[in-house]
């Protein structure tokens, strides 16, 4: 079937056997809803069966009303804007149809039947040296797809990391994405604007969750993709440590130690997890370890970059202790 848009197409045949792409409209009545998998702020997370291909799906729902009164509807359209354009990976909860009906959104998603990495790690209370090499590598080769499509996640945190059935990870949650846009130069070289810089977001009102947020979001508002890199240097952290580096009373006590950069490694924290840490929760986003040199660092020795790494098995997941 070919997939087409999100919206979806299928290839069939006329009379005189010419390829025809009718476009698939599905909708409610093609599926059975299950159990709800997870509550968002605008929108609720359910578990469904597609009735034609007994395929399950989770289907995301947003109530129409509702994203119109709290004005969310920019918020929406990143998200599907985001998902179409991050549509060959791994790493990246796959969008395969939206429909709608009088009163609600829907869009169609990968079912991720493991559920968010954070309640994995609640289980486990930390993950050893294996498990979070292995989590942290899927997590950076998708930040590194996401980044190479010129898009920013900016709220990226152990519940936005989802788990398949084969515990390999997902990320999800892409409403609060930036997007840059992209240019071709002569050479047909594909490049974004504020690639490294940073970029001016209108809706400044937006900041991701605070133990995650990064000092530059703090300080002057911007984002850039440094941002998701501090954020993936607090899941590291986190995973090791089994609790976020910067985590006070409230959301202003958080943010003091982050710009402070107050924060210190558990006893018997591993080593090179630490360097690794040390060197993403920098202030300056411009001092941060970039994607490469992060691929490149001591932790990752023995991780085979690229498709490979979705091919292997996960490892059996096993507490730090
Ligand atoms: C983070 C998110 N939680 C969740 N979002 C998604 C799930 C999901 C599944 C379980 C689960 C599965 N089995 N047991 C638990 C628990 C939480 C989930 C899924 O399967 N497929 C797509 C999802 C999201 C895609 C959509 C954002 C584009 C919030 C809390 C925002 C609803």
């Amino acid at each position: 079937q070919d997939r087409g848009a999100a919206s979806g197409v299928q290839r069939e045949y006329d009379s005189n056997g010419q390829p025809v792409l009718k476009p698939i409209k599905k909708g409610v009545k093609d599926f059975d809803f299950g159990k709800t998998l997870g509550e968002g702020s605008y929108s609720t997370v359910l578990a469904a069966l597609d009735r034609s291909t007994q395929k399950q799906y989770a289907i995301k729902v947003l109530d129409k009303r509702h994203i119109i009164k709290e004005k969310k509807v920019k918020y929406v359209n990143i998200e599907k804007e985001t998902l179409n354009r991050l549509t060959d990976h791994p790493g990246v909860v796959r969008l395969y149809y939206t429909f709608q009906d009088e009163r609600s959104l829907y869009f169609v998603l990968d079912l991720c039947a493991g559920g968010e990495l954070l309640s994995v790690l609640k289980r486990m209370t930390t993950f050893d040296e294996e498990c979070t090499r292995f989590y942290a590598a899927q997590i950076l080769d998708t930040i590194s797809y996401m980044h190479s499509k010129g898009v920013i996640h900016r709220d990226l945190k152990p519940e936005n990391v989802l788990m398949d059935d084969q515990q390999h990870i997902k990320i999800t949650d892409f409403g609060t994405a930036k997007m840059l846009e992209a240019h071709q130069d002569p050479s047909g070289r594909t490049y974004f604007d504020s690639d490294a810089g940073h970029l001016r977001d209108r809706a400044t009102s937006f900041v991701g969750t605070a133990e995650y947020v990064s000092p530059e979001l703090l300080t002057d508002k911007n984002a850039c993709k440094a941002s998701d890199l501090w954020a993936f240097g607090c899941i590291v952290y986190q995973l090791l440590a089994g609790r976020p580096p910067f985590k006070a009373a409230n959301e202003y006590l958080t943010f003091q130690k982050i710009v402070a950069l107050e924060y210190e490694f558990p006893l018997g924290f591993p080593e090179t997890a630490r360097d690794l840490v040390e060197r993403l929760l920098v202030l300056d986003p411009q001092q941060r370890l970039s994607l490469e040199n992060i691929k490149a660092h001591e932790f990752f020795q023995g991780i085979n970059w690229g498709r490979g790494l979705w091919k292997e098995r996960a490892p059996r997941l096993k507490a730090y202790v």
